[in-house]
């Protein structure tokens, strides 16, 4: 096996290319300063969540720009194959990963279209090394590429994304959410904690 993919990076979809006028992503003046660790948005959320012991449990930190690092720890609990990361929850890892690049945006988002590349399996115990960026914004829509690498930071890549994510108000999670769980959420009294909540489907 060669040690990148040798297709490169896949083209996608066509609704994963941004249009000729997208802007450039503008990281908010108030996003958290590069190396700093973002924290869970949501503790039941499967992907960052201390509150999921089968999540995934991903740190994400700011980059420059609008970019992020995180990294993951595959557990026995993630297999498809015998010893091997299911791929879905390899997806998982980069959604959130990309999930998280909306609060250097500030700009509540929700996945739309998301596609991965498998590139190498990923055994148990394996530790993921993810970098993601925005590329593009066009009106509701903002355009980000992902990449995982394997054995640290500038490793072999293992899986690569590209994801359309679409800006959504928070009455999309108020409407579309399980009641118990909007209300938990709207009553925390940390407001940051509050609005981060609502970044993503709960
Ligand atoms: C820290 C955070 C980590 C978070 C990581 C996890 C993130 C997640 O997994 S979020 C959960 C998964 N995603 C969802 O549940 C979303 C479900 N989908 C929806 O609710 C809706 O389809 C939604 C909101 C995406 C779009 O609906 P709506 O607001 O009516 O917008 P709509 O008018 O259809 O589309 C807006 C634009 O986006 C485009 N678009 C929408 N969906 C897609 C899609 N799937 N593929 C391509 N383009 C799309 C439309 O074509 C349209 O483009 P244009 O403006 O050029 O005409």
């Amino acid at each position: 096996m060669s040690t990148e993919n040798p297709r490169g990076p896949s083209p996608g979809h066509p609704a994963l290319i941004p249009p000729a006028d997208a802007l450039r992503p503008v990281r908010h003046p108030d996003a958290p300063a590069p190396g700093e660790l973002l924290g869970t948005h949501y503790d039941h959320c499967f992907g960052c969540g201390g509150a999921q012991p089968h999540g995934l449990h991903l740190q994400a930190r700011a980059g420059d720009g609008v970019s992020i690092t995180a990294e993951f720890t595959v557990q026995a609990a993630h297999q498809g194959a015998p010893g091997l990361a299911h791929g879905g929850v390899l997806t998982s890892a980069l959604d959130e990963t990309l999930g998280s690049l909306n609060w250097l945006l500030r700009t509540i988002a929700v996945t739309g279209r998301l596609e991965t590349d498998f590139v190498r399996p990923v055994p148990v115990d394996t530790q993921l090394f993810l970098q993601a960026e925005v590329t593009a914004v066009a009106g509701r829509k903002i355009y980000s590429t992902a990449v995982g690498r394997i054995g640290g930071p500038a490793g072999p890549v293992a899986v690569r994304a590209n994801a359309l994510f679409i800006e959504v108000k928070v009455d999309h999670f108020i409407d579309n959410g399980r009641q118990v769980e909007i209300q938990a959420a709207m009553a925390d009294p940390d407001q940051i904690r509050r609005v981060r909540a609502f970044e993503v489907n709960p």
